[in-house]
C-alpha cells in the first residue's frame, strides 16, 4: 500500500495544531516512500502536506479539476497531474489513484470527498476505507452522527466497512502498516 489519498481543509486560517499533525504525517510518508494523491491546490493543509511528502523524499500526484487551474491556485509540488473536468471526476480519480484514504481535518470539500468513496463502497464499487484522523477530536460529532446511523440500522454495512478511526499519529500509522500488509 503505497499511494495514500488525503482529503483535508483548504483553508489557511485553521488552527496551528492542525499544520503540526499534518506536518507529522507527511514526514512519515516521505521517509516511508509512500505517494501522495491529493487536490494539488497550493493552500491550506494541501500544501502544507505536499510541502512535508516532498521534503521526505516521497512521491506527489495531483488532482486538478480545471476551475483550480483558471484561479492559478495549482500547487507547484506535485511531480505528476491529472486533469479534471470539475469536482465529481476528481473524486473518481483521487479514489482509483488511491490504496486507502485519509480524512485529515477539513470543511464541505473534504466532507464531500469523504461521503463519495463511502457511498461507492455502500453499493460495491469498491472496498477501499477512508481512515478519519481524528486529531483533537475533530470527527467526534460526525462519528456519533454515523453511529446513531448504524445503530438505527441506516447503514448498508457496519461502519467498519467504510473507515476507521485514528486518535493519535501511532493510531494511525498502525492502520497504515495494516492496510500495507494485507
Ligand atoms: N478551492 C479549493 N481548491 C482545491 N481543492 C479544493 C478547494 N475546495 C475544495 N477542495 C477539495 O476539497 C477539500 C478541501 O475543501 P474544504 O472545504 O476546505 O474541506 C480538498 O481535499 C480538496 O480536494
Amino acid at each position: 500500500m503505497n499511494k495514500i489519498g488525503i482529503f483535508c481543509s483548504a483553508s489557511q486560517t485553521i488552527d496551528n495544531i492542525y499544520f503540526e499533525k499534518t506536518m507529522e504525517l507527511g514526514k512519515w510518508m516521505g521517509e516511508q516512500g509512500k505517494t501522495l494523491v491529493y487536490g494539488g491546490a497550493n493552500m491550506g493543509l494541501m500544501e502544507c502536506v505536499a510541502q512535508t511528502v516532498k521534503q521526505g523524499g516521497g512521491n506527489i500526484i495531483g488532482v486538478v479539476p480545471s476551475k483550480l487551474e483558471e484561479n492559478e491556485k495549482v500547487s507547484t509540488l506535485p511531480n505528476k497531474f491529472f486533469h479534471t473536468k470539475n469536482l465529481s471526476d476528481r473524486k473518481d480519480v483521487i479514489l482509483a489513484e488511491s490504496d486507502v484514504m485519509i480524512a485529515l481535518p477539513g470543511g464541505i470539500g473534504t466532507l464531500d470527498e469523504i461521503f463519495h468513496v463511502m457511498a461507492s463502497a455502500s453499493i460495491g464499487y469498491h472496498s477501499k476505507k477512508v481512515i478519519f484522523y481524528n486529531i483533537n477530536g475533530f470527527y467526534d460529532e460526525l462519528l456519533s452522527i454515523l453511529n446513531g446511523f448504524e445503530e438505527r440500522q441506516f447503514t448498508r454495512h457496519p461502519l467498519s466497512h467504510y473507515f476507521d478511526v485514528a486518535n493519535t499519529f501511532s493510531e494511525l500509522t498502525n492502520l497504515l502498516n495494516k492496510q500495507a500488509s494485507i
